[in-house]
């Protein structure tokens, strides 16, 4: 996810991207400031209407078969509970407990783990997600309203397929992603402005309307997905999504930024609610598919949303507003990883930290599904390796550093 703090110097992506023709010159900022200070301000309602739910019912034409299959408090409650138990119907209960100390005395609790299955918590959600799986052709790309659990797919050999409801709740539970749209979704921002909650209850995080988006799974190319950062209504810029170098995108440039501007001007400029968001889209292959672009994903157009080869300084700092004709005509640019860029731009780290992994655990997701049926069990130990293995870093830091003041003291006291 974005840092909220300016690097001064880093304003401008990679070093070598055109600059915008119309760009004016440069503000000076003032040290301290952060991203937020200079960011136009994001309202709950921005939020709201970047929920896939939400915006959906408008774009339905736009987007790969999509059902979506509204959740209640129980299924809500699961999500949110400490531990994986996993439907009994698919493979054995798969009971884990990452909070409790004493893990056998809780699976003799008549209160514990049967209650837990999501069969009899909450049959209905579970059969209908069954059904739909089903009816869109038995694989699905599932998400949240805001987040797909990109960051768990170390559970289900690198993919956010799913072919089961147990898949999804295996994914889910494991995502801080799914956890941030269920427990942070407003956070950072701005309340002024916003309706009395009894005029639109959806704006306070305990009573939104939580909804499991499941489209039917195809096989994107990963080249050909775009995000385009709009403005005050206008299209300001393109990056490419997936962060590797492909060379044949270079030659299709002009017809790529031509196909995305027409859809964008067709279907979303004047319909979307708010005039600043950020669409995900994506453009089919072959040549004779690629008069349609597909509606993949609707971002706030704020700090939490990626602006990947771009910087959030340098998209703020673009010309947005103005005539209209012109606007209409101008051409936004399109950034592509250029040769030779990975090391530039850090690609070689994963691409989220914050679900670093022991190899084991990986493998446990490559090996497939009974190697993820197991690893799940292992999944309590595993944690608390790895929070032994971060102490311990931590304290061999801390000595380390210890020492070096007592080191840098005594060198002083010898002058
Ligand atoms: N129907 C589908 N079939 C196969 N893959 C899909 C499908 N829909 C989306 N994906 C893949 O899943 C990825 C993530 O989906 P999506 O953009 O909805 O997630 P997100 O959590 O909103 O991501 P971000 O945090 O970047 O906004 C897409 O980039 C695409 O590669
Ligand atoms: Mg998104």
């Amino acid at each position: 996810m974005s840092s909220t703090t300016l690097d001064l110097e880093a304003t401008g992506g990679p070093s070598d991207a055109p600059a915008s023709p119309a760009s004016p010159a440069s503000p000076t900022l003032a040290p301290a400031r952060t991203l937020r200070d200079i960011f136009p301000p994001v309202y709950k309602t921005h939020i709201l209407n970047c929920s896939y739910p939400k915006w959906h019912t408008k774009y339905r034409s736009l987007t790969p078969k999509t059902r979506i299959i509204p959740l209640d408090d129980t299924f809500v409650s699961y999500l949110r509970a400490d531990g994986i138990v996993l439907p009994s119907d698919e493979d054995q209960i798969t009971s884990l407990d990452t909070d409790s100390e004493d893990e056998e005395e809780d699976s003799d609790d008549e209160e514990g783990t049967p209650q837990l299955d999501p069969c009899v918590l909450f049959p209905e959600i579970h059969q209908k997600i069954k059904d739909t799986i089903h009816e869109l052709g038995g694989k699905v790309a599932p998400k949240l309203n805001w987040s797909s659990p990109k960051d768990a797919t170390f559970m289900t050999a690198n993919t956010v397929e799913c072919r089961k409801p147990g898949d999804i709740y295996l994914l889910f539970k494991s995502s801080d992603f799914i956890t941030h749209d269920l427990e942070h979704a407003y956070d950072e921002c701005i309340d002024e402005g916003v309706p009395a909650p009894e005029e639109q209850p959806e704006l306070e995080q305990a009573n939104i309307p939580y909804g499991l988006v499941l489209r039917k799974w195809f096989k994107i190319n990963p080249s050909m997905e775009f995000r385009c950062f709009v403005r005050g209504r206008r299209l300001l810029a393109v990056s490419q999504r997936e962060l590797n170098h492909f060379e044949f995108l270079e030659d299709m440039k002009r017809e790529l930024v031509y196909c995305i501007k027409e859809f964008f001007d067709e279907n979303l400029r004047y319909t979307f609610p708010d005039g600043d968001f950020v669409f995900d889209c994506y453009i089919p292959m072959t040549e004779a598919e690629r008069k349609k672009v597909w509606l993949i994903d609707i971002n706030p157009f704020a700090p939490r949303t990626d602006p990947l080869l771009f910087s959030w300084v340098e998209l703020l700092e673009l010309p947005f507003d103005g005539d209209e004709a012109e606007g209409r005509g101008r051409y936004p640019e399109l950034r592509l990883v250029k040769k030779g860029d990975p090391e530039a731009y850090s690609f070689a780290t994963p691409q989220y930290s914050t679900s670093k992994l022991p190899q084991e655990v990986v493998q446990a997701g490559l090996e497939g599904e009974e190697a993820i049926w197991e690893f799940a069990k292992r999944w309590k130990d595993i944690v608390g390796q790895m929070e032994a293995k971060d102490k311990k870093a931590e304290d061999d830091k801390k000595v380390e550093d210890d020492k070096k003041v007592e080191d840098d003291e005594k060198a002083e006291e010898r002058k």
